[in-house]
């Protein structure tokens, strides 16, 4: 049984979010997708091919972690599939974002190896579980599939046994979780400021 006020309020974080993030240029043509953790098997998450910056509550439906909806006639984002097995295997997750920003797409694209290291950046201890500048921070990258349970199950084993907040998809994107909304919007806003950082410090090198 869902709690409707719980749920009410997911759609309202998950719909300002949209706009935050639209605003910083995070999700350009309706780009990305979001979700909010309900219960231990459901999520709130946003229907497929919905503008990311003009969302209402009800662009947000409910479904199993396997994607099933629930109540709803909408389908769900395309990628909802990375969300729901971001819950299963991350207790610690209660809010997922995707993003498609510029950095996150070029620097992606320019790693040949399958993780970014940041090192030596302050804003690293933004994310959940950082506490210094002074660790090496690894972004696992994995590469970009339309086929979207490939991608899952490539994603699953990349992050398997790996103590991380976040990955990206080669030319595609960022993927991040934080115990809840705040903390997930804070992530993708330090770590588009490092991936910024990256990039400019490569082009200087
Ligand atoms: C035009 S963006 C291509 C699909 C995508 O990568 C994305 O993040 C949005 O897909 P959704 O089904 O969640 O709208
Ligand atoms: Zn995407």
């Amino acid at each position: 049984m869902i709690d409707l006020e719980q749920l009410a309020r997911a759609q309202q974080a998950i719909v300002a979010a949209g706009d935050e993030l639209y605003r910083a240029g995070q999700v350009p043509a309706t780009g990305g997708n979001f979700s909010v953790r309900l219960d231990a098997t459901h999520m709130a998450v946003t229907a497929s091919g919905r503008h990311k910056g003009r969302l209402t509550p009800a662009d947000v439906m409910v479904t199993d972690f396997a994607v099933t909806p629930l109540g709803s006639p909408q389908k769900p984002s395309d990628e909802a599939r990375l969300h729901g097995q971001l819950y299963q295997d991350r207790p610690e997750a209660g809010a997922v974002l995707h993003t498609h920003s510029r950095a996150a797409t070029v620097l992606s694209r320019l790693i040949e190896g399958d993780t970014l290291w940041l090192e030596g950046f302050e804003l690293q201890k933004a994310i959940e579980g950082v506490a210094s500048h002074d660790t090496a921070l690894a972004v696992p990258i994995v590469d970009n599939d339309q086929d979207i349970a490939a991608l899952a199950e490539v994603a699953r084993e990349r992050l398997r046994g790996l103590d991380t907040r976040a990955y990206l998809i080669r030319g595609h994107g960022l993927y991040t979780w934080a115990r809840d909304m705040s903390g997930c919007l804070r992530q993708v806003e330090a770590l588009d400021f490092l991936f910024d950082c990256e990039l400019i410090m490569r082009r200087t090198r």
